[in-house]
């Protein structure tokens, strides 16, 4: 009987218990062992590891987070993590190695792969959108709709008192997130990767200010996403800037980690559940070094050193789009 290794890695993000019911129940439907590693890469090296058909897999699926636990795994940075964790799938007899997370994660995969020869298939989980090889990773939209909801709430208050308020929200170090939020909340201003570098904050915030004063005439509150990891000092920064310069008492939020939990979308879950299912047919298939996704509609196949070589860039249509016509009273 063939035996399939998966671990959950990196940040955790909303539906990986989707792809990993799906995974374990396609492994019983095909008649193949299915062997879960906790706590990310740490599991592997230290061989935490559970047989998935004794796991309540199927009321995980409406919860975020991931019932392997996820972790980051400093000692995969070293040769001889690597090579801990390539003996541990040798002592299990693993055929395949099924990995969820990040970029990150995917790169240990494929250190993996240098040192083990056996199948090794990649699912792409984060909440950031940020890997090539699918329109979607999986977790993102639960992420963006979290995000919004709240900022639906705060535009309320903010609306209510004619404030204006930043709101940070996360990304890494991709506008997926601040974008996609930015557009769906009506934000007067989005200040992401894309369309910022940290040498024109002064004239950002003069920028603003000016907007803010237009603003005013219309409707009262304005609204700023702010990716994380950008602004020179973050959002508190930012919002002592617009208070001092344009004596402005502005308010700030920082969403976190709120919008990595939570019960995932349906379009999360069911993204999870095919790209899980397509896994475990791929290693059937005798496929190896991939990660799987979904472009336009499709699932598709990448090889693991595309995904981690090709940065995934955001839609300038949708940047562009914010900037001009959706703001364009602003100017
Ligand atoms: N270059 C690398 N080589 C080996 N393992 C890596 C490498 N980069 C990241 N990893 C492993 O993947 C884990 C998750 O990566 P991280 O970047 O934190 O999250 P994500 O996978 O969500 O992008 C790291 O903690 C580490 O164990
Ligand atoms: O929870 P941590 O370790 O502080 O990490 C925060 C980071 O994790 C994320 O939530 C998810 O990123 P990854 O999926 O790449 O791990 C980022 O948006 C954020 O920058």
């Amino acid at each position: 009987m063939k035996k399939i290794a998966v671990l959950t890695s990196g940040g955790d993000s909303p539906a990986m218990n989707a792809a990993l019911r799906a995974i374990t129940l396609s492994c019983g439907y095909h008649q193949l062992q299915c062997v879960g590693f906790y706590h990310g890469y740490n599991g592997l090296i230290d061989d935490q590891h559970v047989d998935m058909q004794n796991l309540n897999i199927n009321s995980a699926l409406q919860h975020g987070g991931t019932i392997l636990k996820s972790a980051r795994c400093h000692s995969m940075l070293s040769n001889e993590g690597v090579m801990q964790a390539c003996n541990t799938l040798r002592k299990h007899d693993i055929d395949a190695l099924i990995v969820i997370g990040g970029d990150g994660s995917l790169k240990g995969l494929q250190a993996i792969k240098q040192h083990w020869k056996r199948q090794v298939i990649g699912l792409p989980g984060t909440i950031d959108n940020d890997l090539n090889g699918t329109d979607n990773t999986i977790g993102f939209s639960t992420a963006v709709t979290t995000a919004t909801h709240a900022i639906d709430k705060i535009r309320d208050t903010a609306n209510a008192f004619e404030r204006v308020f930043i709101v940070e929200v996360m990304g890494r170090h991709s506008g997926h997130i601040a974008f996609n939020v930015g557009i769906a909340t009506g934000a007067e201003a989005i200040i992401s990767f894309e369309n910022f570098s940290k040498d024109q904050a002064n004239i950002k915030v003069n920028e603003i200010l000016k907007a803010i004063e237009k603003q005013a005439s219309t409707h009262g509150s304005f609204l700023i996403i702010l990716a994380e990891n950008l602004w020179p000092g973050g959002a508190q920064a930012l919002k002592e800037s617009l208070n001092k310069q344009g004596q402005l008492n502005s308010a700030m939020c920082i969403l976190g980690h709120i919008q990595r939990g939570g019960s995932p979308t349906p379009e999360d879950r069911n993204l999870a559940t095919e790209l899980g299912l397509a896994s475990v047919d791929a290693i059937l298939n005798s496929k190896d070094n991939i990660m799987i996704g979904k472009c336009s509609g499709t699932v598709v196949e990448t090889t693991l050193n595309d995904v981690i070589n090709t940065p995934k860039q955001l839609n300038t249509g949708w940047v562009n789009a914010h900037q001009e016509q959706l703001t364009y009273y602003l100017k």
